[in-house]
């Protein structure tokens, strides 16, 4: 079932085309982030669905009511969507129970019992239970951003809007922080949209990617079919590590930097085509025997369970991504071999994004 479609949004800002025609589909109960680099538009999209900004022209709907049309513009207080923003969200002087609480008010069917019932269901999705006397200013500022997922969950919104929720934190605490909001975001079968500019917060949350350039979503898919089928080199470059090299290709081989590889689809012969290759995807050996092509490592960064290496090769920059314990173990200066594994994915050369 689909809980919100965007159709055609446009908005401008004088010369500024912030969002250039933005379609979009969100199922129930699915999380769906909205990546793309700043000034992209990801915010003015996210304040159009909230409400807080009415577009020029286009539609949004909102679990089967057009909140935004050219005719109509639902205020933001009657759309019930909840935001969860980047920090600072909680009131001071409530406890996280009361601000958990906050937007369950008793009437229309609903005792202060149920709300209280609700309260702790929310706050045991976020991991937790047994905070709802303590006061803000007790918490760490991850515990203070489960606050505000639980208190944005507590009304069974029809939406909720998360913009960059974790920014602001540690980046040791967000990987934790993503899988535990994810899972209570799906535990309460909560529809959401996730805006951010960080491809990791995207890949490892959501369910759906919409990337988003100059006003425009150029691709929407899941993580694996974002990061696995880029739709252009300039999706493939934002979403993880990517290199963009000239190819000569032949039926379903193709001949690059890196020597012959094969191809993902067989390209027509001749046309001018570049490959997009990730880090994985090329290998390292020491022997003379491994194939590929000569290679002088330049640098290397370690980040622990793996390193990414970056090669000369014929005057090129190529990176390769060596698993500790499993690859080859170089060092700066060493002469190697490179070798691309796996069908490569190849694109007409005169798209530039
Ligand atoms: N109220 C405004 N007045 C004028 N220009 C605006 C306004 N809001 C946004 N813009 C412009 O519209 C474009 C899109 O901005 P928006 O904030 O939506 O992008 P973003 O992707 O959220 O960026 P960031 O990640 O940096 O927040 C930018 O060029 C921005 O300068």
């Amino acid at each position: 079932m689909v809980a919100v479609t965007v159709q055609d949004l446009r908005k401008r800002f004088g010369a500024t085309r912030a969002l250039d025609g933005v379609d979009l589909r969100v199922e129930t109960g699915e999380l769906l982030a909205v990546l793309g680099p700043s000034g992209c538009g990801k915010t003015t999209l996210l304040r159009c669905l909230a409400g807080f900004e009415r577009p020029d022209s286009g539609s949004i709907t909102l679990a089967d009511q057009i909140v935004t049309d050219h005719r109509r513009h639902v205020p933001a207080h009657r759309r019930r969507v909840s935001v969860v923003p980047q920090e600072g969200a909680l009131f001071p002087h409530l406890s996280v129970g009361e601000n958990v609480g906050f937007g369950l008010t008793p009437g229309r069917g609903r005792s202060d019992s149920a709300a209280a019932v609700r309260v702790e269901e929310v706050l045991e999705l976020v991991g937790l239970n047994g905070s709802a006397n303590r006061m803000p200013h007790e918490l760490s500022g991850g515990q203070q951003q489960r606050v505000a997922v639980a208190r944005a969950l507590a009304p069974r919104p029809p939406l909720i809007l998360l913009d960059e929720p974790f920014s602001a934190l540690d980046a040791g605490l967000r990987s934790g922080l993503r899988r535990d909001i994810r899972d209570a975001l799906h535990a309460d079968g909560a529809t959401a949209v996730l805006v951010t500019h960080d491809q990791g917060e995207a890949l490892s949350m959501a369910d759906q990617i919409a990337v988003m350039r100059d006003g425009s979503i150029l691709q929407t898919g899941s993580p694996a079919e974002v990061y696995g089928r880029p739709g252009t080199p300039w999706v493939a470059q934002f979403v993880g590590e990517a290199m963009v090299f000239g190819i000569q290709a032949e039926g379903s081989l193709g001949r690059c930097v890196l020597g012959e590889v094969q191809l993902a689809e067989p390209t027509p012969d001749g046309a001018a085509m570049v490959a997009v290759i990730r880090p994985e995807q090329v290998m390292l050996g020491t022997e003379p025997e491994s194939g590929g092509v000569p290679a002088r490592v330049r640098r290397i960064d370690y980040r622990g369970h793996d390193a990414m290496v970056s090669l000369d090769v014929a005057g090129t920059t190529v990176l390769s991504l060596a698993v500790s314990g499993r690859d080859a173990a170089v060092q700066v200066g060493d002469l190697v071999r490179a070798r691309v594994v796996g069908p490569i994915r190849t694109y007409p050369a005169q798209t530039s994004d």
